[in-house]
């Protein structure tokens, strides 16, 4: 069957069922809904003028449903779409993917009917979030940048896990902080943790805290992190790092919403959202059995993928600016900008350590430059300039296979500097040498 739905001024096409309560209430803030199966409706169409909005409601929605919907939205690219998750809608269709990357915002039950009605009044109105000023912290202008920034809006407000992919120094625990910020946790605390630097024997009673007495020098009872976060959100860096018992204990709280205290058998609610990070490829670690399948679907709810630097184009200078205005407030020094060899030096570096790399380079640039305009040599990257783009991509190559080398046995060592150097067979001298000149900045990874 073909149907033609025409909109009303501010009408919202429900694919789905609302309730009657938030019928009641949209219809208080001036807006009629219009509710439409989606497997009937062949064709959304939009009268000029009109604001209309169309709906996702993927409560109890199953994969025929789905998948319907997501043709909808392929169908009518003049509409707004909104997403409304279920409780249990799983996101790992294809459909599902397609509904959630389209979508201008995402809610989850209960419907926060207010936020629902400010977002459709700002899409009547035409005036979506100002770009830019939810994220002060991050510095960038270019389209996987603000790419990136979309999907953070998107995501801050759903109280749904969120698993941030990216290279080192990327800005993954900075897009953390932002999801908090933005989201209705925002007064409550953000807790990060490091799971790669946690020693082994300690990460459960660190995560889920423990009772006194649970283990040898125990003395008093502990609050763990999760605990601790108290309504706010955790942060779990180097996710990939977590031993398996641990990832099981993780499993619960996702699924249930509570923990057990280390020496407990007493299961305890807490609340806190969890946002993971990782660099490494947990399918990879998922398929070499590291990681738990079932808790990496958990965790894989809504994905964000922190690009490198190397591919944020002019970023780098803006940046790199922004660095050094920033250190100027509390150094002095003559440099106020860059020239243009290091400008062209800046783009074709590879940046294996990503934005804290850039930062490190250009704050030791600003304190050995000897006038107004920083030099490539300055930022150490003479070599960087005059390369054709095929001799620059195999030397970056080299430098970031090293790096990752020394990184990942790091990490496998959990930073025991002689535990590594053993395993790479170099000695200890080595390896500070190396984490030196590849920015690794130990006490910060740890
Ligand atoms: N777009 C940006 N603009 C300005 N500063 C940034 C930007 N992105 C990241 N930074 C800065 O870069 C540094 C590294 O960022 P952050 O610690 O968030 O990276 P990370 O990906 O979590 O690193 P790791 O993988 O080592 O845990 C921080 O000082 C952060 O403030």
């Amino acid at each position: 069957m073909q149907l033609e739905v025409v909109a009303a001024q501010r009408c919202v096409i429900w694919l789905g069922k609302p309730t009657g309560e938030e019928v009641r209430a949209l219809a208080s803030e001036g807006w009629s809904i219009r509710v439409v199966d989606a497997v009937d409706v062949g064709r959304l169409q939009q009268r000029e003028g009109d604001p209309m909005v169309a709906l996702a409601d993927l409560r109890g929605c199953d994969a025929q449903m789905q998948s319907a919907i997501a043709r909808q939205l392929e169908g009518s690219p003049n509409l707004t779409w909104l997403a409304l998750l279920g409780a249990g809608t799983t996101t790992g269709s294809p459909a599902v993917q397609r509904i959630l990357r389209d979508s201008a915002e995402y809610f989850t039950v209960p419907l926060d009917i207010a936020r629902l009605a400010r977002v459709l009044s700002s899409i009547a109105q035409g005036t979506p979030a100002a770009e830019g000023e939810d994220f002060p912290d991050i510095v960038g202008q270019s389209d996987i940048v603000r790419s990136m920034c979309s999907h953070l809006r998107k995501f801050a407000p759903v109280d749904l896990p969120v698993l941030i992919t990216g290279e080192t120094g990327t800005g993954k625990e900075g897009a953390a902080q932002a999801l908090h910020r933005l989201s209705r946790r925002r007064d409550r605390p953000f807790v990060p943790i490091n799971c790669g630097a946690l020693p082994v024997h300690l990460v459960q009673s660190e995560l889920f805290g423990h009772e006194r007495g649970a283990f040898t020098g125990a003395t008093a009872r502990r609050i763990g992190h999760i605990e601790s976060a108290a309504g706010g959100t955790v942060f779990l860096d180097e996710i990939g790092d977590l031993p398996l018992d641990a990832q099981t204990s993780l499993l619960r709280f996702l699924q249930e919403g509570t923990i057990e205290r280390l020496g407990s058998s007493q299961p305890i609610r807490a609340d806190a959202r969890v946002v993971a990070a990782t660099h490494v490829d947990l399918e990879r670690a998922v398929a070499a059995g590291r990681f738990r399948e079932d808790l990496f679907y958990r965790l894989n709810v809504l994905r964000l993928a922190v690009p490198p630097l190397r591919e944020r184009g002019g970023d780098v200078e803006l940046i790199a600016q922004h660095v050094l205005d920033r250190f100027r407030e509390h150094h002095s020094c003559r440099a106020r900008t860059f020239g243009a060899a290091a400008r062209t030096a800046m783009r074709r570096y590879a940046w294996p350590g990503n934005v804290r790399e850039l930062i490190n380079r250009v704050q030791r640039a600003a304190v050995v430059a000897d006038d107004a305009v920083i030099g490539a040599t300055d930022l150490d990257l003479s070599g960087a300039v005059g390369q054709g783009d095929g001799v620059a991509s195999l030397d970056a190559t080299r430098v970031r296979a090293e790096r990752e080398a020394i990184l990942a046995c790091l990490r496998e060592s959990r930073f025991n500097i002689s535990e590594c150097a053993r395993r790479l067979s170099i000695s200890r001298v080595t390896v500070y040498r190396l984490c030196k000149k590849h920015h690794l900045a130990l006490d910060e990874l740890r």
